[in-house]
């Protein structure tokens, strides 16, 4: 089984800050490759106005992982998938020799509990949280984590991650990075007008991008 993590996100754009812990995760994991799954449309952002189209947010996310084993992907508009339950099970199915770790940030922890049957997500996958300045002490505080708590694991083990049975958590400290979206795009909320999409192939589906 190739031990492969999947980091969601809108990548509004891909920034320093999602290269920086992705490649301290792919470390800390043990991990073969690390798929960006660059969202078609993250179900509670429904409406975002300043969501650039899906297109520039792949290209940004391809720059960010150049010479690196991350694998920017956006597979779940193939799938048809935009909520994370689903999107896992077509995956697990559909790529029988990987095993799967769902990494992501303190932020999204602290929001877990508002997605699609989450502890289903849980049950299913080994879960990588990374600490994010300013969220850590809310994320450990998290509704989540009222019930993730008690399938915590020692930091100390996190490369022996394909041993454990799901629901399993790790809590990996990282470097902190301040670096966000929200801030690039304040700094330029034309971002995506540089990012104009090539043609060339999905590095996970192997499809051609649009
Ligand atoms: N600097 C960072 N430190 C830790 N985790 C991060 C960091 N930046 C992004 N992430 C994580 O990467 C995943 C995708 O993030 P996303 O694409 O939403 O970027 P973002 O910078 O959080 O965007 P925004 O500021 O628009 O919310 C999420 O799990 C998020 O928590
Ligand atoms: O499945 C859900 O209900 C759900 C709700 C909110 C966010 N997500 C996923 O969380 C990941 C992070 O999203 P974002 O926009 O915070 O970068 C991305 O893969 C989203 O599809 C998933």
């Amino acid at each position: 089984m190739k031990p492969t993590g999947l980091l969601g996100g809108s990548f509004n754009p891909a920034h320093g800050g999602h290269r920086a812990i992705s490649l301290f995760a792919m470390d800390a994991l043990g991990l073969d490759e690390l798929w960006w799954l660059v969202s078609p449309g993250n179900p509670l952002k429904d409406g975002a106005k300043d969501m650039a189209p899906l297109s520039a947010r792949l290209a940004s996310a391809r720059r960010q992982a150049r010479r690196s084993r991350i694998r920017p992907t956006a597979i779940e508009r193939e799938l048809g998938t935009r909520y994370t339950v689903d999107t896992l099970e077509k995956l697990i199915r559909r790529y029988p020799k990987r095993q799967f770790v769902w990494i992501m940030g303190a932020d999204n922890l602290g929001q877990f509990h508002r997605w699609k049957a989450w502890r289903r997500i849980a049950r299913h996958i080994v879960i990588a949280v990374i600490a994010r300045p300013g969220y850590d002490d809310d994320a450990l505080a998290a509704p989540a984590m009222a019930w993730l708590r008690r399938f915590v694991r020692p930091v100390s083990q996190s490369r022996n991650w394909t041993d454990w049975r799901p629901p399993a958590l790790v809590l990996l400290r990282f470097r902190p990075d301040p670096r966000s979206a929200t801030s690039l795009r304040r700094d330029n909320p034309s971002w995506h007008l540089a990012f104009r999409s090539t043609a060339s192939r999905d590095p996970v589906t192997r499809r051609r991008i649009p």
